[in-house]
């Protein structure tokens, strides 16, 4: 059904007062785009605190336009000697990443730390790189006092990053999850032959003045089963090698799609059959709570006598002792081990030193190749995140592709101005739980992805009433944590589905409002607003219209509806140089009561507003910062 916006339209409007809307020319050429993420955005001289993340989208955009960061060859490099944002590689990254780095920050390579200088070192750096030798714990976060904006690891796993704690300390985590895919597919068949000969025991004996052909005949692949467990990027492109090596390939994957398997020739079948079944089985699943130790003495025991394993995905999917078990019992007759649960292991582990193990020190992605398309995938996305743009490998982030994000970009700044106005409008700013969000549009339900719109309705509400600084990274953490419900509804309208938003609108229920003219029919504080032009407007207030550009400062009064209103508010305003922006009012029925919204410039000084409260037939009025 189609639902017409809930706000009767603005009528008795005084032409005197009221800005008419912006010519479309005029406004698209002043409408900028702004960062989704600005407390990410380094900017020069500004260190990023949360005080200073309080800075609206729109606000972070301007100053990115005032402040831009000094980027060689650049014809615009007017600003050479603003200092660069600080970035802290911690370990081996490809010199392409590196000069790429360069371009934009100023770049500390210091390799080998330890947790402490981690520490230290983080305290002054708004970004961080590293591999999978760095743990970045918690700590690491407490120590980085905010400053800290994005973690950058080179690589897939990101089970060294603790991603709860990045998340509520608002820090961006990326990754580079696709330039070593191939790598460590080729290390995993390398492992998986190798092993299979027994080529790195045999070079070993040789080496030590042996001659041993009987002792190492190997076993053949061809014909052989291959369980790949997780069939991702990596796990594919084992499969597919594998075939190409004549083995027969089944795969354990709980989220893979069948027909994708099925593409390749792999058959997907539960984890139990997958173990079972297998003559060789490779891992390359990530190590999660659900994922360690899943390779244990039960599991084992479940296996086919004389299964041979190889892992190139991380250590702690494997209860390494039961391992040693396994192959003392001859269940597992060998094992390729690129990964392991500590590194390095200690050097008298009983597996490392198992003689039918091969191990090799975590290589799986090194190679020149892989390296150096992994510095340049995470370079471009640690400087993108520090420019304010979310990355398409955010990894605690929503993921959002270049046009959706151009598309929303009005829309963002309106939602932060709706959520920072409705909670100016709760008395005290105290008790506010439940909030729900309409959202009117013409599109087709899948087709809106609010995620963006909601974060930064959450971070205009929360900020005004708190200390926390809110981004789209924390702002549903931010939001649990402060015991806010915020729950969203699509309503769809008839009108042009070109627009992603119709018009968007923020209730508060259960709580005092400052200002009763603000709460609807059904008890709720209640405003709206849409995007004319490319810029937002306030249109609904309670259950009167309104037509006002959400800019500067925002005074709402509730009146009899009479002749001379605006004028006698104008002049009072007037008279202490305060500049009205816009104006425009609102009401339900002729001669009853009405709501005027009043945008200015300036913050009225106390007098001021009293004098206002003072004109009779004014019942009520807040003034509002946006
Ligand atoms: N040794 C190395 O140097 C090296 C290099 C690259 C990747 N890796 C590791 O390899 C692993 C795979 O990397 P990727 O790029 O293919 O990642 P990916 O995300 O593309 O694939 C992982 C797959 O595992 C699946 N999965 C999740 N839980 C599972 C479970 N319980 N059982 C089975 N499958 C499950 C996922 O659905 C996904 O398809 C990661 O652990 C990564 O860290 C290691
Ligand atoms: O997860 C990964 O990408 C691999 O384990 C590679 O790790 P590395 O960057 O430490 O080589």
């Amino acid at each position: 059904m189609a639902i017409s916006s809930s706000c009767p339209t603005v009528k008795a409007v005084n032409s005197r007062w009221t800005s008419p809307s912006p010519s479309p020319v005029s406004k698209f050429a002043v409408f900028r785009r702004p960062s989704l993420l600005p407390e990410l955005r380094y900017t020069p001289n500004v260190r990023l605190t949360a005080t200073n993340a309080l800075r609206t989208a729109e606000q972070a955009t301007l100053a990115e336009e005032d402040h831009k960061f000094s980027t060689a060859g650049s014809d615009e490099d007017d600003s050479a000697l603003l200092p660069k944002p600080r970035i802290l590689v911690a370990e081996k990254l490809g010199e392409a990443g590196v000069n790429l780095l360069r371009e934009f920050g100023d770049v500390d390579c210091s390799y080998d730390l330890s947790p402490e200088d981690l520490k230290k070192k983080v305290a002054e750096s708004d970004a961080l790189i590293v591999r999978s030798g760095t743990k970045v714990t918690r700590e690491v976060f407490e120590a980085a006092k905010g400053r800290l904006k994005v973690v950058g690891r080179a690589g897939v796993g990101i089970d060294n990053v603790d991603l709860q704690a990045a998340t509520e300390y608002g820090c961006l985590v990326v990754n580079a999850p696709t330039a070593n895919t191939v790598a460590a597919a080729e290390h995993g068949i390398a492992l998986l032959a190798g092993m299979a000969r027994n080529i790195a025991q045999a070079d070993a004996s040789i080496k030590a003045g042996k001659w041993e052909r009987s002792k190492y005949v190997g076993v053949s692949l061809v014909g052989k089963t291959l369980a790949v467990m997780g069939f991702g990027k990596v796990g594919t492109e084992v499969a597919r090698r594998a075939k190409g090596l004549g083995m027969n390939v089944i795969s354990h994957d709980p989220y893979a799609p069948a027909d994708r398997a099925r593409a390749l020739g792999v058959e997907l079948v539960s984890f139990d059959k997958a173990i079972a079944t297998a003559d060789f089985i490779s891992l390359h699943m990530p190590l999660t709570p659900a994922t360690k130790k899943v390779f244990n003495d039960e599991t084992f025991s479940k296996m086919k006598k004389g299964v041979r394993l190889v892992n190139v995905a991380r250590g702690g999917v494997i209860d390494e002792d039961a391992l040693v078990r396994a192959l003392d019992a001859g269940i597992v007759a060998q094992a390729a081990l690129d990964v392991f649960c500590v590194e390095p292991p200690s050097k008298d582990s009983k597996l490392i030193q198992h003689e039918n193990v091969t191990v090799t020190p975590h290589l799986g992605a090194s190679t020149k190749e892989a390296q150096e398309g992994v510095a340049i995938e995470i370079a471009e996305a640690v400087s993108g995140a520090l420019r304010g743009e979310l990355s398409a490998t955010a990894v605690n982030a929503p993921m959002v592709s270049p046009e959706v994000l151009s598309e929303l970009a009005p829309y963002i700044v309106l939602a932060e101005k709706l959520g920072r106005l409705a909670v100016q409008l709760v008395s005290g700013g105290k008790g506010v739980q439940s909030i729900k969000v309409v959202y009117r549009s013409a599109r087709d339900r899948d087709d809106l992805d609010t995620r963006l719109l909601r974060a930064m309705i959450t971070k205009g509400i929360i900020e005004p009433i708190s200390d926390s600084f809110v981004n789209l990274v924390n702002a549903d953490f931010i939001a649990k944590q402060k015991g806010l419900r915020i729950s969203e509804e699509r309503m769809v309208v008839d009108s042009s589905p070109e627009y992603p938003v119709d018009s968007i609108q923020v209730q508060i229920s259960n709580v005092e409002s400052s200002f009763a003219g603000a709460v609807s029919d059904g008890g709720a504080i209640s405003i709206e607003g849409k995007v004319k032009y490319g810029v937002p407007h306030l249109t609904c207030v309670g259950s009167f219209g309104v037509d006002v550009s959400l800019e500067g400062n925002l005074i709402l009064c509730r009146q009899v509806d009479q002749p001379g209103m605006i004028g006698q508010v104008g002049n009072i305003l007037g008279e202490q140089n305060v500049n009205v922006s816009f104006m425009s009012v609102g009401r339900t029925v002729v001669r009853k009561q009405a709501i005027m919204a009043i945008g200015v410039d300036e913050e009225p000084d106390k007098k001021t507003l009293e004098r206002i409260g003072g004109v009779s037939a004014v019942e009520e009025f807040v003034f509002l910062k946006l």
